[in-house]
């Protein structure tokens, strides 16, 4: 009879990377001090017995890292594992757990490259387990409620925290002390209460089965910088990724990714060596970057994130940069994805 019961449940993998959720204070009180990326996997499946009630799971420990230190190559290894795992019948959906600090950019390069309508669910958490009120147990649960719903296929990637089913294109880290930390200037695509799903939007944007990019073809993600805009800002960072070997720079601008007029001509500069310039904005709630608005882009050449912050820019850059070296076609990209 159990045998039974066990096999209606989904089959959900969880692929753990460190970060919070896997943290470790002194005390109880300790909800901002503490060391990320301790507890391994298997203990932190058994911190949340309930899992079992709602699925199958088990777990990999794929890194063991406080996110801020997630690498390009990163990126790479969890994004094969993942596709690995979703070509394989035996899994329904997969939930890789992260450090919160870039957990926003790793659920929009695997929203990007994963060819699957499998549930992919990326969750974090805002204080360690060993502090009152950890977030971790409850937003690990709702994880794995969201990648066993059949519901939540072909939505794209994933991120539930704090209650809320978020795509993993656009949210991002909004707060950095509270539980409610993620937002997507676009709102939530739904919420999760008590291991159901209810969703109220769709993405619009391209993703996963509907993307032309595949973690398969990929090898090596180019390097892609970012620098950023403020008062009395000069042309030494620009150069320094140049120098680097950025193949794009991503330019976190003020308000509508305006640019300082000490800084246009060195871009102009780097555009004609064929380093591709893209203008984005660092402003807090959700920055709107248009063509030819702010700077001639056409006459410049240069592309626009329009609403993807830097660091989701960074991403789709890195990848996009991956098939064409055309400012025409990354524009294109910009706009569709
Ligand atoms: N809340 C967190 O997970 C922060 C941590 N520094 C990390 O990103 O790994």
């Amino acid at each position: 009879e159990e045998a039974k019961v066990q096999k209606k449940l989904a089959n959900v993998v969880i692929l753990a990377t460190g970060g919070t959720i896997a943290g470790a204070g002194a005390s109880a009180t300790n909800s901002a001090t503490y060391t990320a990326a301790k507890v391994p996997v298997d203990a932190l499946i058994a911190g949340v017995p309930q899992l079992k009630d709602i699925a199958n799971v088990r777990g990999e420990q794929v890194f063991q890292i406080a996110s801020e230190s997630f690498s390009n190559d990163d990126l790479l290894k969890l994004g094969k594992r993942v596709a690995k795992l979703a070509r394989q019948d035996d899994v329904d959906g997969i939930v890789i757990t992260h450090g919160t600090d870039t957990l926003e950019e790793t659920a929009f390069f695997l929203n990007l490259v994963e060819k699957t309508d499998k549930p992919i669910v990326v969750v974090g958490s805002m204080r360690p387990g060993t502090a009152m009120s950890a977030d971790g147990m409850l937003n690990l649960y709702d994880a794995v409620a969201v990648a066993g719903d059949p519901s939540a296929r072909g939505k794209g990637v994933l991120v539930t925290m704090n209650d809320e089913i978020l795509s993993g294109r656009d949210t991002g880290k909004a707060v950095n002390i509270r539980t409610e930390a993620f937002k997507s200037p676009w709102g939530a695509l739904g919420m999760v209460v008590e291991g159901k799903s209810y969703w109220f939007r769709l993405p619009a944007k391209r993703h996963t089965s509907g993307s032309e990019f595949d973690i398969e073809k990929i090898s090596a993600l180019p390097r892609v910088d970012i620098a950023y805009g403020y008062g009395n800002v000069d042309e030494t960072a620009y150069r320094a990724f140049a120098q680097s070997g950025a193949k794009a720079i991503i330019h976190a601008g003020t308000g509508n990714g305006s640019v300082s007029s000490r800084v246009v001509p060195v871009l102009q500069e780097l555009r004609k060596d064929g380093i591709q310039i893209i203008r984005s904005s660092h402003v807090n709630q959700g920055g709107f970057v248009l063509r030819n608005a702010e700077q001639p882009d056409d006459q410049y050449d240069w592309v626009v994130a329009h609403d993807l912050n830097p660091q989701k820019a960074r991403i789709l850059a890195s990848v996009a940069l991956t098939q064409t070296q055309d400012s025409k076609e990354l524009q294109r990209i910009f706009w569709e994805y």
